[in-house]
C-alpha cells in the first residue's frame, strides 16, 4: 500500500519518536511505500530512515521553500508550487493517510484532509495515531462539533483515532480491502 503519512519536523522525545519508528518499520517490514511531505528533518527523517531500513520504499512530495531540506538520494521525489499543490500531491499519490504527532503544519495537513472526506471529495481513509494520548484534546474537540451539530457527517466515518502503529495498519488495511482505492471514492482525478 501506499501510506501517506503526516507528521512533524521537529526533533522530538524518544515517547513520541519510539513508537513513530515502530510504525516506520512496520510500513517497512510489510514492503508498503511511505509517501511524505520528503524533508530529512525531526520526526520526518524517523520515519524516512525507518522505513527504508526495513526494506520499505520512499516518496516523498517537497515545497519550493522546503526543497533545501528534502532527503538526499530518493528517486521518487517531486518539489511542489506551494503546500496546497503539496497537499494535493501527497494524497494523490496514497492509498490511506495517518497522522503521527506534529504541530500546525501536520494540523494544517489533517484538517484539509478532514473537509475532504466531509464533502465526500475522498474517501481515501483518514487514521490518526493518538500517541501518549497527544490528540485526547483534537478528539475532544471533534466530538464536540459532532454532539452539536457541526458535523454533517459522523465523525466516525471521517477518521479513525488509533492507539498503535498496528491498529492504525490494521484499519488501513481493512478500509481499502473493502471498497477497494479509496474505499469506493472517486477517481484520484475527481477527488484531489
Ligand atoms: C528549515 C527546516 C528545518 C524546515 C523543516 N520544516 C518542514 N519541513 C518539511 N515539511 C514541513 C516542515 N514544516 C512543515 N512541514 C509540513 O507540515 C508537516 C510538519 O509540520 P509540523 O512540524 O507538524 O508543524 C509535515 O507533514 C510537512 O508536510
Amino acid at each position: 500500500m501506499k501510506i501517506c503519512v503526516f507528521l512533524s519536523a521537529a526533533d522530538l522525545d524518544e515517547r513520541y519518536t519510539a513508537p513513530a519508528r515502530e510504525f516506520a518499520e512496520l510500513l517497512g517490514r510489510g514492503g508498503h511505500t511511505l509517501v511524505w511531505g520528503g524533508s530529512d528533518v525531526g520526526l520526518m527523517k524517523v520515519v524516512a530512515d525507518g522505513v527504508e531500513r526495513a526494506g520499505g520504499t520512499l516518496c516523498g512530495v517537497s515545497v519550493g521553500f522546503l526543497a533545501h531540506v528534502a532527503r538526499p538520494g530518493v528517486a521518487d521525489m517531486v518539489t511542489a508550487g506551494d503546500l496546497g499543490a503539496r497537499k494535493a500531491l501527497l494524497l494523490e499519490k496514497a492509498d490511506a493517510v495517518v497522522v503521527l504527532v506534529g504541530g500546525t503544519g501536520t494540523l494544517d495537513e489533517m484538517t484539509d484532509l478532514l473537509e475532504l472526506r466531509r464533502h465526500g471529495l475522498t474517501r481515501k481513509p483518514l487514521v490518526v495515531l493518538n500517541t501518549a494520548g497527544y490528540y485526547d484534546g483534537l478528539r475532544s474537540q471533534l466530538e464536540r462539533m459532532e454532539a452539536e451539530g457541526f458535523l454533517s457527517v459522523p465523525l466516525a466515518e471521517l477518521v479513525h483515532f488509533a492507539r498503535t502503529g498496528r491498529e492504525a495498519l490494521d484499519h488501513v488495511t481493512r478500509r481499502l480491502r473493502a471498497g477497494g482505492r479509496g474505499d469506493g471514492a472517486p477517481t484520484v482525478t475527481e477527488a484531489v
